[in-house]
């Protein structure tokens, strides 16, 4: 959601303060400061960052407040946009423009051994694991992005059961054939296209148990005491459709939307301007109810495909442009094979998506 939009929807008399918010890692060691007592949402870890001046962009602010408070000059690293989070403190509104950057290895030797700022605060760098895990007490605002951080650069997509149509038994076949061809660990986007075939995704997770899954969004709802549907499925899943009939179900106050999934986060499809805005008007909807966030946005199609041949792909450019208007990470997917993760994100993604080249 644009900055102006949100500070409308805000109590106007407390203005919104812009902070730019860079995720500074290694591989899986992440750099954290350390608040000072005396400072807003003190005596708690944070990301390096602070706020954007008037006449700069996140960018230029998140190479500065870098290179200010911890001397890492980031200038030349790929910095890949997350999202953006307004939170309501209270006392302090902010609006946090959130951007990962990975250093190299030459500058993480010069600075792994780094303990105090240039400010004079604690520095630290720490296992991805514990991070996502909690072990560190950061802001509330800070919530969102560590579920953002569990995206990984590559996700799988499933083919539909249509594609096992020949088959005696289409849905043993397409559990199978995905049970034999999905990469160890992968975080799985179960796109059956096809209703009340959920028996055939539980049969699937459960003979993979290592893999991760997004499903559609009503299956966890159905089922939610299940324990393999619990402990696999990350999020739930929205076509196009389905966030925009959510979208026009609010424009029309009525409380249908209320059926979307409480439990879990959310992973959104879209193809246009239209739909992230959607997107970003149910992501705000969602933290202002404290519900679990909207984790990321399908942009698609970035290139032609063999499953829409006749819908126009749009392009590493204008795709970008459409990123950029997404307040959450965004995923690349349509033509895309698991090496062009790198070119997503210098278009502004963190990840790329696909089927057939996405399979062993
Ligand atoms: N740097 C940073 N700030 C964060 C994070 N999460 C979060 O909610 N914030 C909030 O964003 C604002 C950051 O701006 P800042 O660091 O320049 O602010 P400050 O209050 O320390 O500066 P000030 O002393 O000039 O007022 C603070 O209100 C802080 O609580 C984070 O991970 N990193």
């Amino acid at each position: 959601m644009a900055v102006e939009k949100s500070t409308s929807i805000k109590n106007n008399s407390i203005k919104t303060v812009n902070v730019a918010v860079a995720v500074i890692h290694y591989q899986n060691q992440y750099l954290l400061g350390f608040r000072a007592a005396s400072q807003h949402q003190g005596n708690r870890y944070e990301f390096v960052g602070g706020k954007i001046d008037a006449h700069e962009t996140a960018k230029q602010a998140l190479i500065r407040e870098v290179a200010e408070e911890t001397g890492i000059n980031i200038a030349n690293n790929t910095a890949v946009k997350l999202g953006r989070l307004h939170h309501d403190y209270g006392d302090k509104q902010v609006c946090l423009q959130v951007y990962r950057i990975e250093v190299t290895a030459q500058q993480y030797a010069q600075y792994k051994n780094l303990s105090c700022g240039l400010e004079g605060q604690k520095l630290t760098w720490v296992d991805k694991a514990k991070l996502l895990a909690g072990h560190y007490d950061l802001p509330a605002a800070n919530k969102t992005i560590l579920v953002w951080l569990q995206l990984p650069v590559q996700i799988t997509i499933t083919y539909p059961l249509a594609h096992f149509n020949g088959f005696p038994n289409p849905r043993a076949a397409w559990s199978q054939y995905h049970h034999e061809h999905i990469a160890a660990d992968a975080l799985v986007y179960m796109r059956i296209k096809v209703a009340g075939a959920e028996d055939s995704i539980e049969r699937l997770l459960q003979l993979r148990s290592d893999i991760k899954a997004i499903a559609p969004d009503h299956l966890h709802t159905d089922k939610a005491d299940n324990a393999v549907i619990n402990r696999q499925i990350i999020a739930g899943h929205l076509t196009q459709t389905q966030l925009m009939q959510w979208s026009s179900s609010v424009a029309k106050e009525s409380m249908s939307y209320s059926a979307l999934s409480t439990n879990l986060p959310l992973i959104v499809s879209c193809h246009d301007a239209d739909s992230i805005n959607a997107a970003n008007q149910l992501a705000f909807f969602r933290l202002q109810q404290q519900l679990p966030p909207v984790i990321g946005i399908f942009l698609a199609p970035v290139e032609c495909t063999q499953t829409h041949p006749d819908t126009p792909p749009l392009g590493w450019e204008a795709w970008s442009k459409l990123a950029e208007l997404a307040d959450m990470p965004v995923i690349g997917l349509g033509g895309l094979s698991p090496v062009m993760s790198e070119q997503a994100m210098l278009h502004g993604g963190i990840a790329v998506a696909g089927i057939r080249q996405f399979l062993k």
